[in-house]
């Protein structure tokens, strides 16, 4: 079945910030591809959409997975007829204090966080070059990643997911480049200390070792947030979806910072 309206997918589009930016681009009139590693928060979060009249599928995929990340991305197109943007959100953010890096959680992470953004967006690229631009600033994909105020500057005991967040940065600057004749921009975004699963688990590991609760933990985050409270998943979602839309066309290779005042460039 085809749809009249522009599709956008989503990973990790089952809970936290990918949730809220799946449910803001179905407001903003999108059909909604919601992949996530979770079949059971996919499903709930497609259900969701279509609860309030929008247009969704759920899919379960691996990011980390080449193969199934084409499969996932197909049966969204295959399911609506048409993909205009990709949103690379899924990620893991383990504490990881430098000295003990294991081989297996950097490969881990990096699978996930780096790979799944090479995917998403080979994957992507399949279906965005079926339409053409017809002149020059024609724009007929968007491509949109999550990298994080930690993909700016290092943070204390998250070495290996700050890296790959640094890289998503390097991977959105040269799609840019590499993609803008096809019609094709890409982006980043990234926020600051966002109140989701992710965060609470860096905070609480924050917290149980200063025997202090997870409510605690967060507030010595949102110490350095300059607005002077952390974001909540919307915050992030409202950046996105004006990345996703037209008002935003003449953007590419940027990183977006989403993060209350933590970081100045
Ligand atoms: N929460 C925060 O403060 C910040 C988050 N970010 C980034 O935003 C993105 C979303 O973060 P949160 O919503 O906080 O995370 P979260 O952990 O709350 O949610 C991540 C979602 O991705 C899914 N997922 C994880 N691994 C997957 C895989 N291999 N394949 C498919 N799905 C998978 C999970 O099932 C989950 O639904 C991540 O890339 C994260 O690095 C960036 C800056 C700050
Ligand atoms: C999880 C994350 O991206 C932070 C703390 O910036």
């Amino acid at each position: 079945m085809t749809t009249g309206k522009k599709v956008a997918i989503v990973t990790g589009a089952g809970q936290g910030i990918g949730l809220a930016i799946a449910v803001r681009l179905s407001r903003e009139g999108f059909a909604i591809g919601c992949l996530d590693y979770n079949a059971e928060t996919a499903e709930a979060a497609a259900d969701a959409i279509i609860a309030t009249g929008g247009e969704a599928l759920a899919v379960k995929v691996d990011v980390a997975q080449r193969d199934d990340v084409f499969k996932a991305v197909d049966a969204v197109v295959q399911r609506f007829g048409r993909l205009d943007v990709i949103v690379n959100n899924a990620g893991l953010g383990p504490t990881t204090p430098i000295e003990e890096i294991t081989p297996e959680i950097y490969h881990k992470v990096f699978d996930v966080n780096v790979g799944g953004t090479y995917w998403g967006i080979q994957a992507a690229l399949k279906h965005f070059k079926a339409r053409k631009p017809e002149k020059a600033g024609d724009i007929v994909g968007k491509i949109i990643n999550a990298s994080s105020q930690a993909g700016q500057v290092g943070n204390p005991d998250l070495a290996v997911y700050g890296a790959t967040k640094f890289a998503i940065r390097g991977i959105t600057q040269t799609a840019a480049k590499d993609l803008a004749p096809l019609g094709i921009t890409s982006s980043a975004y990234c926020p600051g200390i966002v109140r989701t699963p992710m965060m609470e688990g860096i905070a609480q590991k924050v917290a149980d070792e200063n025997g202090q609760t997870l409510e605690w933990g967060l507030q010595q985050w949102a110490k350095n947030v300059t607005l002077g409270r952390i974001s909540e998943p919307e915050d992030v979602a409202a950046c996105v979806s004006f990345l996703a839309g037209p008002d935003s066309d003449y953007m590419t290779g940027q990183a977006l910072i989403i993060d209350g005042g933590m970081v100045f460039n």
